[in-house]
């Protein structure tokens, strides 16, 4: 057995044992049948005209039911998945009803609705000649009955798993909602259709008690193979155990084919995956961007946004500008882009980009492309197929399409990896991909949510400058959600800062870095921000301790004391001479910072003083957490910026 291949801890006993019986309990009743079978006479009973026309029959009713409960389920699977609406618990119990309904039941139920004296009967015959009991239709009828739920419910389950993040893109690329759902959500949840699929298939084929109910054991017409089992069993039970092992065999071959194909997701694990250790991308020349830039900016477009709801803000840009928009965590990073979107009810955004008014455009047909943290490539599709997606959704014939396409990976530098799948690329590559993807599609807007987070250093700042070569191209806006201090002040010429939904700071980098408006930029530019009251020589910190500046500014106002790290020194002794401001802390914390060391010095005077200083520097102070320090910053060194 293959559980043996694999060597696991042992498993309890008392787990072990009725797991054991059950597997038992499930054997027993197919080997009887695999015992009786009279295997010398096992082709004659499969071939009597009888059970020919049996199984001729049940392919027919299970092939049709299957068609009808694809038709009938799979948009039924998709509203209990995707929209909201009163009575969904309702219309989801009436769905899986027939599931744990007695089969006769069921059939009594279908001959009250839809029987000659049933609701609808008297009007499928005098309207459409269609008298249901007594008719195969009838019986392709129950075996949908009893056999749809198992598609819902596994198409369902499947398109509940399905992040979002995948569809949107797509809307985000220019595709209708329609197109969305059948070159994206169907081939994402192929898996749990297919495996649905067949679980309905082999549920039909099976379908006893409300076939017989409903539609009659009229030989030729409604008398399945499971019927004439049945049948059989009281006249020739060596034949109905020969039909029974036919039907055991097909039920056994399509839960095995569903497990060796379908439960392991995309057929992607055999292919080879890039060998560990060589990147491609960097044996790739890098292509020169400023050579393939001509065919770039297909055009130049302004943006002009009027942000409500959870965000308030207005945005006013230029063509090619790139922003990076930061702030806290929950402070509406996010949000302000899925309004840009208009992909969510929690903000609205009047926009306009270049000279046309999108605010009442569906997200499809915005022009505002959306990079997910992710890179949400779709997973069915190769690196070319997903760079083409954009162009085809806009109606680009399909080889214009996977030719420009493959000028955007070979832009992006991602040219030779076009026919790999996103499960088969490294995540800069990916990251890549999922750029060369949005900015194919020719997008006015750009919203790159954290695009660099997964990576790690050394591909981050490759990326970075691959992102800032090809941004520098782009003919619209950028917005770069990010936490990174690097990547703003590297990629954007505009930091936005967003507190609580508002723009607390929209300024150049340098103006940030220079001037950060609240205690946190600066924290995350990494510089010291002590806020305090302004005096007549400097500030009265918050936190206790004053600072003499060589600018002082009006008194009595809130402000910060902004300094950069390096400007504060560290000494074992008081320090006399010419500093004005030196505290006394204690160390507590030590960590690299490039070449150099950064020192968390917590102090009585300014509760957090951050320094940093050579490796070299902090071996001749021997300092360790918990060190007693004196820190002191020259008054030139210290910026007051007002709040
Ligand atoms: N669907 C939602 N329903 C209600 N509140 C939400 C929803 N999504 C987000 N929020 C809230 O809205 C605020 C802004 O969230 P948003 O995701 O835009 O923040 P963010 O700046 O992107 O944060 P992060 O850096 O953590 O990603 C948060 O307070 C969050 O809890």
């Amino acid at each position: 057995m293959t559980a043996r291949r694999t060597a696991g801890p042992r498993p309890p006993l008392l787990l072990a044992l009725p797991a054991l019986l059950a597997i038992a309990f499930l054997m027993l009743p197919l080997v009887g049948i695999l015992v009786r079978t009279r295997w010398s006479e096992l082709g004659e009973h499969l071939t009597t005209p009888g059970s020919l026309e049996a199984l001729r029959l049940s392919l027919v009713v299970s092939f049709w039911a299957l068609g009808l409960s694809l038709v009938l389920g799979v948009p039924m699977a998709w509203l209990l998945a995707r929209v909201d609406f009163r009575g969904k618990t309702v219309v989801r119990s009436l769905v899986l009803l027939p599931m744990v309904l007695p089969p006769t039941v069921g059939g009594v139920a279908l001959l009250l609705g839809f029987g000659r004296r049933g609701l609808l009967g008297p009007f499928l015959d005098d309207a459409f000649g269609i008298t249901l009991p007594f008719h195969t239709s009838g019986a392709v009828v129950a075996a949908t009955f009893v056999a749809m739920p198992f598609l819902v419910i596994s198409l369902e389950g499947a398109l509940g798993g399905l992040r979002p993040g995948y569809e949107e893109t797509a809307a985000s690329l220019g595709a209708t909602p329609l197109r969305v759902f059948f070159t994206v959500t169907l081939p994402m949840v192929a898996p749990g259709l297919i495996a649905g699929a067949a679980l309905t298939w082999a549920r039909a084929l099976g379908e006893f008690g409300a076939t017989i109910t409903f539609a009659g054991n009229l030989p030729g017409v409604t008398q399945t193979l499971p019927l004439q089992v049945y049948l059989l069993l009281q006249d020739d039970p060596e034949a109905a155990t020969s039909l029974s092992l036919l039907l055991l065999v097909v039920a056994m071959a399509v839960l095995v084919a569903l497990r060796g194909r379908w439960t392991s997701g995309h057929a992607v694990r055999d292919a080879p995956h890039p060998t560990p250790g060589e990147d491609p991308v960097a044996r790739a020349p890098e292509p020169d961007a400023d050579a393939l830039a001509p065919s770039a900016p297909a055009g130049r477009w302004s943006l002009h946004a009027e942000v409500t709801g959870f965000n308030e803000l207005t945005l006013d840009a230029e063509p090619g500008t790139t922003i990076a928009v930061v702030g806290e965590n929950g402070a509406g990073k996010t949000t302000l882009l899925r309004a840009l979107l208009g992909l969510t009810p929690r903000a609205h955004a009047a926009l306009r980009l270049g000279d046309d008014d999108v605010t009442t455009l569906p997200p499809h047909r915005r022009g505002v492309a959306w990079v997910p943290q992710d890179g949400a490539l779709f997973p069915h599709l190769t690196a070319l197929g997903n760079t083409a997606y954009g162009l085809r959704a806009q109606g680009t014939g399909r080889a214009e399409a996977r030719s420009r396409a493959r000028l955007w990976l070979d832009r992006l530098g991602v040219g030779h990896l076009a026919d790999r799948r996103p499960a088969q690329l490294s995540g800069g590559q990916a990251q890549r991909v999922a750029l060369a993807r949005a900015l194919a599609a020719q997008p006015r807007l750009l919203l790159l949510d954290e695009p660099l987070a997964a990576l790690d250093q050394t591909t981050r700042a490759r990326v970075r400058h691959t992102l800032r070569t090809h941004l520098a191209g782009f003919g619209g806006v950028c917005l770069i959600v990010t936490h990174d201090p690097v990547e703003a002040v590297s990629l954007a010429d505009r930091v936005l800062v967003l507190a609580h939904g508002r723009a607390l700071q929209d300024a150049p980098p340098a103006e940030v870095t220079r001037n950060p408006r609240s205690p946190w930029v600066a924290r995350m530019l990494g510089r010291n921000a002590w806020p305090g009251t302004t005096t007549v020589d400097g500030l009265k910190l918050a936190a206790g301790g004053s600072v003499v500046v060589a600018e002082p500014v009006a008194e009595g106002s809130e402000a910060l004391a902004i300094v950069a790290p390096e400007a504060v020194s560290l000494h074992r002794e008081q320090p006399s001479g010419s500093p004005r401001n030196v505290w006394p802390g204690t160390v507590r914390e030590i960590t690299a910072a490039g070449s150099r060391l950064r020192v968390l010095v917590t102090s009585r005077a300014a509760a957090d003083v951050v320094s940093e200083i050579t490796p070299q520097a902090a071996a001749e102070l021997a300092i360790a957490d918990g060190t007693d320090v004196w820190c002191s910053v020259k008054a030139t060194e210290i910026t007051l910026v007002p709040l």
